[in-house]
């Protein structure tokens, strides 16, 4: 048994409100519920999807993942633990502060908290409605999209990802940053999204590189792209990857890492075959801060 998608992730910031004004207004996200020290973002029909906690990191915080049942859970703790890990059953104020009717946590190699959740909360009696027009995200099977994480020890990392939680390499790429410095990215599948975590060693920064929702029409990447632009917070350009074949552009985030809003990944397949790429764009993701 492993994994099947992502269904959440935690971010701690040091300004709440500022994200609650740019996750809304420039990323399109529904407000679920919001205090001075939590808010929480939808992007579709579950409760939630993004948990922004307030926090000096200004950083990654936790990941959801979450499997189809009680068994798939309990197998999965099996399957974690004959791997050597250490997994906790969450606690039933835990898991309602989730919404779900289950969940475990560990930690991977570098101490990032991990969660494994079923029974996710989903609200059809209060459809997602964008509060800027956003005509949707695209989430389903895929789960909730992609992030990238900075780990010190790579292998250690993917060992976790891949024998433990059981997600697949879908390939590499040998992304050289500058003439001193190529960094090698893991890019990893759960289900039919392409990559729902990639991982690397990059000198410095945070943990969280950056993490990526993807919308349903390319318009709606233009028209965030347009705000990014006229806040002069774009990270990199307008560009398409050379392996999901996503047409994305990187925003900077209140809290320094980075958000990638893309459209029109291709998914892997059947038979998928491990390949390696030299440069992480086919055309554009000029990047022009943060990197
Ligand atoms: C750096 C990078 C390379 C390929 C796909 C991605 O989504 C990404 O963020
Ligand atoms: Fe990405």
């Amino acid at each position: 048994m492993s994994i099947q998608r992502l269904s959440y992730l935690g971010f701690e910031v040091s300004d709440v409100a500022a994200w609650r004004a740019f996750a809304t207004a420039k990323l399109g996200l529904m407000e679920l519920s919001a205090s001075t020290d939590r808010v929480r973002f939808r992007i579709d029909s579950r409760a939630w999807r993004l948990n922004v906690e307030k926090g000096s990191a200004d950083d990654f915080s936790f990941s959801g993942y979450e499997v189809d049942s009680e068994d798939a859970l309990a197998a999965l703790k099996k399957r974690l633990e004959a791997h050597g890990v250490a997994v906790t059953v969450g606690s039933p104020e835990l898991a309602a502060d989730r919404g779900v009717l289950g969940l475990v946590s560990c930690t991977d190699p570098a101490g990032n908290r991990v969660e494994i959740c079923y029974g996710g909360t989903e609200l059809f009696e209060k459809p997602f409605v964008s509060p800027a027009g956003v005509s949707g995200f695209l989430t389903g099977d895929q789960g909730l999209g992609h992030y990238v994480l900075n780990v010190p020890d790579v292998s250690a990392a993917l060992d976790f990802y891949i024998k433990g939680l059981g997600l697949h390499l879908s390939d590499i790429i040998d992304w050289k940053l500058n003439d001193e410095l190529t960094v090698r990215l893991y890019f990893l599948h759960c289900n039919g999204r392409h990559h729902t975590l990639a991982l690397a060693s990059v000198p410095g920064g945070k943990t969280l590189h950056h993490f990526m929702l993807e919308v349903t029409r390319l318009d709606d990447v233009g028209f965030a792209l347009d705000k990014f632009e006229a806040d002069g917070a774009i990270v990199a350009t307008l560009g398409r990857h050379t392996n999901d074949h996503m047409v994305s552009f990187y925003g900077a985030t209140p809290s320094g890492f980075a958000v990638e809003y893309g459209w029109g990944a291709r998914q892997v397949e059947l038979n998928w075959s491990v390949v390696r790429y030299d440069k992480i764009s086919v055309w554009g993701h000029r990047f022009i801060g943060l990197g």
